[in-house]
């Protein structure tokens, strides 16, 4: 078995596999927003049933599988929101998130645990991008200073703020507008050689 910090193997996306990833967001966020009535649960579990069947017969390893290795925003790991970068430079980020109706909390505000998981895989991503050796999340802070809307486009920055030894420090924020919705901190600490 491949150490998981060798460069994985490239994997062929088949056509369409993007769009499906989307797809599988999507459906993520209408069964989050759905009352259906029993006839209505029963024809979607059923064709859910066939949903994991068709996908069932393709299961593969975590060096072979697809999700998380596209070359999309979000990479089809529809666990966490997609961060679209639009500017970055080898030391800050910028872009935008949109958290769906699935990662809804409460009255409109995006569920607390979200926003650690999206602040991991996009601090995890510029850690370990442009050229820097593997490192892992040591710590992650997050400081909730204002309400974060679901379905909104929010404004990121992500920042690589230094690097003391094996330590690496990141900075990030959510904006909504003028509004600071979220500060977060995280140290990533390089992988000493054989660890995993
Ligand atoms: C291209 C995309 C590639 C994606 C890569 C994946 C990135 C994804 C990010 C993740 O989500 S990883 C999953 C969540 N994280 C983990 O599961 C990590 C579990 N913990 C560990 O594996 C180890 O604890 C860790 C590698 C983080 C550190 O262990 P080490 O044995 O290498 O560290 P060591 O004890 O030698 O400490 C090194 C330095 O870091 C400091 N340190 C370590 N952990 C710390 C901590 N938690 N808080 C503060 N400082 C910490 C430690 O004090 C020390 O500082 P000094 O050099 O100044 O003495």
């Amino acid at each position: 078995m491949p150490n998981w910090w060798d460069k994985p193997a490239p994997v062929v996306i088949p056509e369409g596999y993007a769009e499906f990833a989307e797809q599988f967001r999507i459906l993520q966020d209408v069964m989050t927003a759905a009352a259906p009535d029993a006839d209505q649960t029963r024809t979607a579990s059923q064709l859910v049933a066939e949903l994991i069947d068709v996908l069932a017969q393709s299961a593969t390893d975590e060096w072979s599988q697809l999700s998380g290795r596209l070359p999309v925003p979000g990479r089809g790991q529809t666990l966490v929101p997609a961060f679209h970068i639009e500017t970055e430079t080898e030391t800050e980020s910028r872009g935008t998130v949109r958290f769906g109706r699935q990662f809804l909390g409460g009255n409109g505000a995006v569920h607390g645990g979200a926003i650690p998981l999206f602040f991991d895989d996009a601090f995890g991503r510029f850690a370990n991008t442009h050229d820097r050796t593997l490192a892992r999340t040591a710590n992650l802070h997050v400081d909730y200073r204002n309400v974060t809307p679901i379905d909104t486009d929010l404004a990121v920055i992500v920042r690589f703020d230094r690097e003391e030894g094996r330590k690496r420090y990141l900075t990030g924020e959510i904006w909504n507008g003028e509004c600071l919705c979220v500060e977060a901190s995280g140290l990533f600490v390089v992988l000493k050689p054989g660890a995993a």
